[in-house]
């Protein structure tokens, strides 16, 4: 059941909290609840998915974040790799986390990037040929919506038919779908990839992309795992509640310190304390987890002193291994002869958006059944004497996505007229690591996200290439009458390296996938932050279970990735069940009326920045905000 009313809570209290209705959270408290003796509790700062039209419908990914309702609404700290530019951090705060709003692209990561999980610890577990039967319980594969025929286009033995997230393949043959087929034939470089999901395939080469989407609607983690398990009566999830830290609760007699209370803001800023019987579960994602726990006391000690946060757990490593892939739109201008072919005269048409809408509405018919791209590759650079940044050998370094259209969320606004084609590249195996850090004590204030993009030296020589590689691509005669030339001042000027990595470093941005800011290493390891069960070091009662412990970044989407780290870590839940002994803590609310800490009113660069307590803005989301605390928390737009 969902309620947004803590005093709805059970009295008989829980045996498990876990912090974040995302991704991977649904995952776990999908699998405990099949134990109908456990009482499971999901707290989540966002609002369900019903009535909001967008939601379900597989091409309006790009417009469900970032400035809107469902999203946390960051901005990066300026980026010296990136000429000091800020830009929009999109992050999923709604029932399903990002998996509600993100793109959609559905992969497994390489067998590779999960046998580097093992070895870094130590844990022969989490490779993949354990991590495979996995994808039989998380993956429900089905035929695309128009039924076409899909031999050769991905391989079923690597695919399961039974699980809980549908995924499909594209249903609908766009435009430039045959002239990336033909560039293939032209250019021995790109060579085709029969299934791109990564695992034991590896994923090199340019393939159809997967979605998780099937009959021509997104399936999340809250369309899946939350809605089959939505019944029974052990799984309650709070919504519209920030958590804000974690309370000791005692020490064991190894030492120790146990963490089974958990203090949260009500949607009117009431601070409510909730414990667990067994477990504290955090997944609250790679930014959301580290802020939650250096607020807790858990972190650097120098940082959080700075803070006066009082210091339970001195551990460095706490929001200290940001890693995230790169995204650059490489936008080219279509000749007017195809103006109507791709789809930027139809988004800037309302009457033609509504009548994609009805189709997808009453028929699952039309654009919108669609994924915004069919097409996608990957490939790697030489190394030329770097120590290789990629899990493997089969794994990439970059990716490069074929869209038709001008792809502008996030990134430069399309313009009122014309006609765009997009090779977007994303650099999927990062040196460069990043911070997550606390601007301040108040839990309501954006923590500062710093991934230090492209600082490392192999990151920027990466990204280049990706150009070089997508000016060839385009170069193909099967795109000769298709591409009138290059959009914008700084890519035509990219024609050298120093050129090439001045239109780099002016334009590139987050593709979205942080994790590691609560990275996993060896037991006992002074490192890290989890240990292969996933337990936070050093103390007892409390586990991280989202995109946060993975010790570098995987090659391929993040996405699958945490779905498949969600089943197993259940399952090593359930293990723990058997071997520990139960803790009897009571289950006890209490409340205060202060709200915890008053924020000024005022006009903000966007509305998280209202501390949650309510805004006004234009009409059309677009910042700046007004912070007026006159409006129902998180209310829409005005
Ligand atoms: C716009 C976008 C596009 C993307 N596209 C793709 C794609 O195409 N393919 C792909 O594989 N990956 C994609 N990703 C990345 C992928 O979705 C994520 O890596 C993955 O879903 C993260 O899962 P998670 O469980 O770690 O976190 P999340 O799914 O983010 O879950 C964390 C949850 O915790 C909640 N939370 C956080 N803090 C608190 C708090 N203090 N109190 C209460 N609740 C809290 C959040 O609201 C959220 O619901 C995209 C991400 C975004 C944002």
């Amino acid at each position: 059941v969902i309620i947004s009313d803590p005093s709805a809570l059970s009295p008989n209290g829980y045996d498990y909290v876990i912090i974040g209705g995302g991704t991977a959270g649904f995952v776990v408290a999908n699998r405990l609840t099949e134990n109908s003796t456990m009482n499971i509790l999901v707290l989540e700062a966002g609002i369900g998915d019903e009535g909001v039209l967008q939601m379900p419908i597989p091409f309006m990914g790009p417009i469900l974040t970032p400035e809107t309702e469902f999203g946390w609404n960051y901005t990066v700290a300026p980026q010296i790799g990136l000429n000091n530019r800020t830009f929009l951090y999109p992050r999923g705060r709604v029932l399903g986390g990002c998996s509600s709003v993100n793109y959609l692209i559905h992969q497994f990561g390489t067998d590779e990037d999960w046998n580097r999980i093992a070895n870094l610890t130590s844990e022969p577990t989490w490779s993949w040929v354990n991590m495979k039967p996995y994808v039989q319980k998380y993956e429900n594969f089905v035929p695309p919506l128009d039924g076409h025929n899909t031999t050769g286009q991905f391989i079923p033995s690597l695919h399961g038919f039974s699980g809980m997230v549908d995924a499909s393949l594209p249903a609908l043959n766009v435009t430039i779908d045959s002239r990336v087929m033909a560039t293939l034939g032209q250019l021995p470089e790109f060579t085709y990839n029969e299934d791109m999901s990564g695992g034991d395939q590896s994923p090199l080469g340019i393939g159809f992309i997967q979605s998780s989407a099937g009959g021509g609607i997104r399936s999340s983690s809250y369309t899946s795992y939350y809605i089959t398990a939505a019944g029974r009566p052990n799984f309650t999830v709070l919504t519209s509640v920030i958590v804000t830290n974690i309370i000791q609760t005692g020490t064991t007699p190894a030492g120790l310190k146990s963490f089974r209370s958990v203090r949260f803001l009500t949607s009117s800023g009431i601070p409510v304390t909730i414990n667990a019987r067994r477990e504290i579960i955090l997944s609250a994602g790679s930014i959301g987890t580290p802020k939650i726990l250096q607020l807790s006391g858990i972190g650097n000690a120098a940082d959080l002193g700075k803070l006066n946060i009082p210091v339970l757990i001195n551990n460095t490593d706490v929001g200290n291994n940001l890693y995230d892939h790169t995204l650059l739109p490489n936008i080219f201008i279509v000749k007017d002869a195809n103006a109507n072919k791709t789809f930027d005269n139809l988004l800037r048409n309302p009457t033609q958006i509504g009548i994609q809408t009805s189709d997808w509405l009453t028929n699952k018919t039309g654009l919108f059944v669609n994924n915004i791209a069919n097409n996608f590759g990957f490939a790697r650079i030489a190394l030329n004497g770097s120590t290789d940044p990629a899990p493997g050998p089969k794994s990439p370094h970059y990716e490069m996505i074929f869209a038709n259209l001008f792809f502008e969320k996030p990134g430069p606004t399309r313009p009122t007229n014309g006609s765009y084609f997009t090779i977007g590249t994303m650099l999927t195996s990062p040196n460069s690591r990043g911070t997550i850090k606390l601007a301040s004590a108040n839990p309501l204030d954006d923590p500062i996200i710093d991934p230090r993009f492209l600082t490392d030296d192999f990151d920027i020589v990466a990204m280049r290439e990706s150009v070089k590689a997508v000016l060839r691509f385009a170069a193909a005669p099967a795109w000769s009458d298709w591409i009138a030339g290059r959009f914008g001042q700084a890519f035509q000027n990219a024609t050298d390296d120093k050129s090439i990595d001045a239109y780099v470093r002016n334009l590139t941005i987050s593709d979205m996938h942080p994790v590691g800011t609560a990275a996993m290493s060896k037991k006992g390891a002074l490192s890290g932050v989890v240990d292969p069960n996933l337990m936070v070091k050093g103390t007892d009662g409390l586990r991280i279970v989202d995109a946060s412990v993975f010790p570098r970044s995987p090659s391929l989407h993040s996405q699958g990735p945490v779905y498949l780290l969600a089943e197993r870590a259940a399952d090593i839940i359930k293990a723990a069940q058997v071997s520990s002994a139960t803790t009897t803590t009571a289950t006890s609310i209490t409340s205060t009326t202060t709200t915890l800490i008053p924020i000024a009113s005022g006009t903000v660069a966007h509305f998280g920045q209202c501390g949650g307590q309510g805004y006004t803005g234009a009409t059309t989301c677009v910042a700046p905000f007004t912070c007026t605390f006159s409006n129902p928390f998180f209310s829409q737009c005005l």
